[in-house]
């Protein structure tokens, strides 16, 4: 995989991934369920080519700051720009265009969809942006032979390994270059081979420009992906320093 793909020169869009320009700015962020403030003022930038970890207990807000920054939940207060948009400005329908086209998601238990072979889970981003489908099938393909499961392509999700499935899944997020990739504990649910191979997934698409934004409870994905490790308690961050990755 080359730098240029992850930057995205290639979609005739003009996104460019550049080091160091903010690709998301959330400022004095707040998310209230009923009496549960879930986020308490949170105020966080991402320059581009970051690779930035949440860690923190339970229940203190990770997940929740990880979805307004996807646009999948409005906040109560503050705001959240990514990519130099006001996601606090878009109707529901930009904002599913906008998790399409500029933001990559994986999660712990994948999401893949179970009556799709692996070529149509990763093809099926692209088709919801408008591309169409022999295109999308041609960069799917091209996508699993970078990560090493091309001859997977035709096999569904309940017969692929967990480490297969996250790595279909992390094609289907890079399938339209998103300016950010997100995970939330991405190798919650695979065994530690798996893991690592995510990791250094991960590690990799990063040192070829991708920024990346992860949640996790797992130090080791940690210092092995993120050069910046931001600390949550009760919706708040309590702490950020940078990293010495591991090898
Ligand atoms: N949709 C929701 N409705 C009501 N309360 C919610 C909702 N989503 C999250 N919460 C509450 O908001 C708080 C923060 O939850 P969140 O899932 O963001 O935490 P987390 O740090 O990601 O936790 P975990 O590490 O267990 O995944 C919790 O108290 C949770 O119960």
């Amino acid at each position: 995989m080359t730098s240029e793909e992850i930057s995205g020169t290639g979609r005739g869009d003009g996104v460019v991934v550049v080091r160091d320009q903010a690709v998301v700015r959330v400022s004095g962020l707040r998310k209230e369920y009923g009496d549960t403030a879930a986020l308490n003022g949170v105020s966080l930038e991402i320059g581009a080519g970051d690779a930035v970890a949440v860690m923190g207990p339970s229940g203190c807000g990770k997940s929740t700051l990880l979805n307004m920054i996807a646009g999948l939940d409005r906040p109560s207060a503050g705001s959240v720009h990514v990519h130099g948009e006001d996601l606090g400005r878009i109707n529901e329908t930009g904002l599913a265009l906008f998790r399409r086209r500029r933001i990559g998601m994986i999660f712990q238990f994948f999401n893949l969809v179970d009556d799709l072979p692996a070529i149509d889970n990763v093809a099926l981003a692209a088709q919801l942006t408008g591309t169409p489908a022999r295109q999308a099938r041609r960069r799917a393909l091209e996508l699993l032979d970078e990560l090493g499961i091309a001859d997977r392509r035709n096999v569904y999700p309940a017969a692929l390994s967990g480490g297969e499935r996250q790595r279909v899944a992390v094609a289907r997020a890079l399938m339209n270059r998103p300016a950010l990739l997100l995970a939330d504990e991405p190798t919650g649910a695979l065994d530690s081979h798996a893991g690592e191979q995510v990791m250094d997934l991960l590690l990799d698409l990063n040192e070829l420009g991708q920024t990346l934004l992860l949640v996790t409870h797992d130090q080791r994905l940690a210092t092995r992906c993120a050069s910046r490790l931001v600390t949550m308690a009760d919706g708040r961050i309590t702490g950020e320093r940078t990293l010495e990755r591991t090898a």
